[in-house]
């Protein structure tokens, strides 16, 4: 199978060096220089330092094609770049006729609409006619890349979208999982980012287990309740792209979305967390999404209100939590 990976970034690599060992893989970068430091060096050195690229993954840029007329020669299409440039790039292979998913987690930010869109909300605006999905779930790139076992899910209300991610991309350390629920996939992906940098918060701060597990607990109900109003299955937030990812990030320390909230814990400005990353924490940019969507669904989400408070500057570390346990006592509800 011949799988095209648009963007080279920690987690298009890490899905690069996986499915290169039995697949052949073009992992395409915009930046020409990058890709050649990559195809020089055997490695992406600086999204995914340490883990050498397999001989079944050749490195390309734009001087060897742009994005449709590449997609059209490979079996599969990975778009592999954050949030921000899904847009441009379903733009750009829309009319391939092959297979797309992305790999990106989050709300666009508002850029067509009051409020931002879903990725499969963004494909319907400027590609309705690409068959396409999204991969997700629990997926830290460093233990993909490093063959660690792995469960993610592929979202689709297309079969052979499903089909075609699972051919790719299951294997002896993968083990890939269908659903058709495209927007619960979607919600869970997006929303867990913005529930990490809470834990984050919460656990730079000292407050203990407990209150980790009470986050983890309402912030779950949160993502459900949006989700379900946006018509997906409650029960996908059950799974590997829901409770699996938001667990995973909330507690995970590879995860780039807790850390910021670790960092702002520390005193650090929000431009000082995401510099000190170098690479994108998709949180930071749909949390003020989320609230508006569930705004405008009449939804309650005390705890993604929070972290927007925090990322806005309207409240400190400390302030943010004793808003959320000043909370008027409340039935344990979805
Ligand atoms: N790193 C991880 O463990 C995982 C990341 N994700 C999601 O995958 C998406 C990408 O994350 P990472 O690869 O970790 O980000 P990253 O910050 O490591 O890399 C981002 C990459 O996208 C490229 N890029 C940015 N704008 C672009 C454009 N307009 N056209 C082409 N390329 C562009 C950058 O040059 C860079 O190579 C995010 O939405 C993230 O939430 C999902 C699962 C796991
Ligand atoms: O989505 C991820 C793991 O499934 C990666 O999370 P971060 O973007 O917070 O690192």
């Amino acid at each position: 199978m011949d799988i095209l990976v648009l963007g080279a970034g920690a987690w298009g690599t890490a899905l690069a060096i996986s499915a290169g060992q039995r697949q052949r893989v073009t992992l395409w970068a915009r930046d020409a220089a990058q890709a050649a430091a990559m195809a020089a060096q055997g490695e992406n050195a600086h999204y995914l330092p340490g883990h050498r690229l397999p001989a079944g993954v050749r490195v390309a840029s734009r001087a060897e094609g742009e994005p449709r007329a590449l997609a059209q020669r490979h079996d599969l299409v990975i778009v592999a770049t954050p949030m921000a440039a899904l847009r441009q790039m379903l733009v750009e292979v829309a009319g391939c006729g092959r297979p797309v998913a992305w790999l990106c987690k989050g709300f666009e930010a508002p850029v067509s609409h009051p409020y931002g869109l879903l990725g499969h909300e963004v494909r319907a605006e400027v590609a309705p006619q690409l068959a396409a999905g999204a991969l997700s779930g629990p997926s830290f790139a460093q233990e993909v890349a490093g063959g660690q076992p792995t469960a993610l899910v592929a979202a689709s209300d297309s079969a052979p979208v499903r089909d075609a991610l699972v051919a790719a991309f299951h294997g002896p350390a993968m083990r890939v999982y269908v659903n058709e629920d495209l927007a619960g996939v979607e919600v869970g992906g997006a929303v867990k980012n913005v529930l990490a940098i809470a834990t984050g918060l919460c656990d730079g701060l000292a407050l203990g287990l407990n209150a980790r597990a009470a986050l983890i607990t309402r912030g779950l109900a949160e993502m459900t309740r949006l989700g379900a109003a946006l018509g997906a299955r409650p029960e996908t937030f059950m799974g590997l792209s829901g409770l699996g990812d938001l667990v995973l990030t909330a507690t995970g320390d590879l995860s780039r979305n807790r850390r910021v909230g670790l960092l702002l814990a520390q005193g650090r400005s929000l431009q000082q967390a995401v510099d000190s990353l170098g690479h994108v924490a998709e949180g930071v940019y749909s949390a003020r999404t989320v609230l508006e969507r569930a705004r405008r669904l009449g939804i309650e989400m005390p705890i993604a209100a929070g972290v927007v408070d925090l990322l806005d500057g309207r409240t400190s570390p400390h302030d943010a939590v004793a808003a959320l346990m000043g909370r008027d006592p409340a039935a344990e509800r979805g």
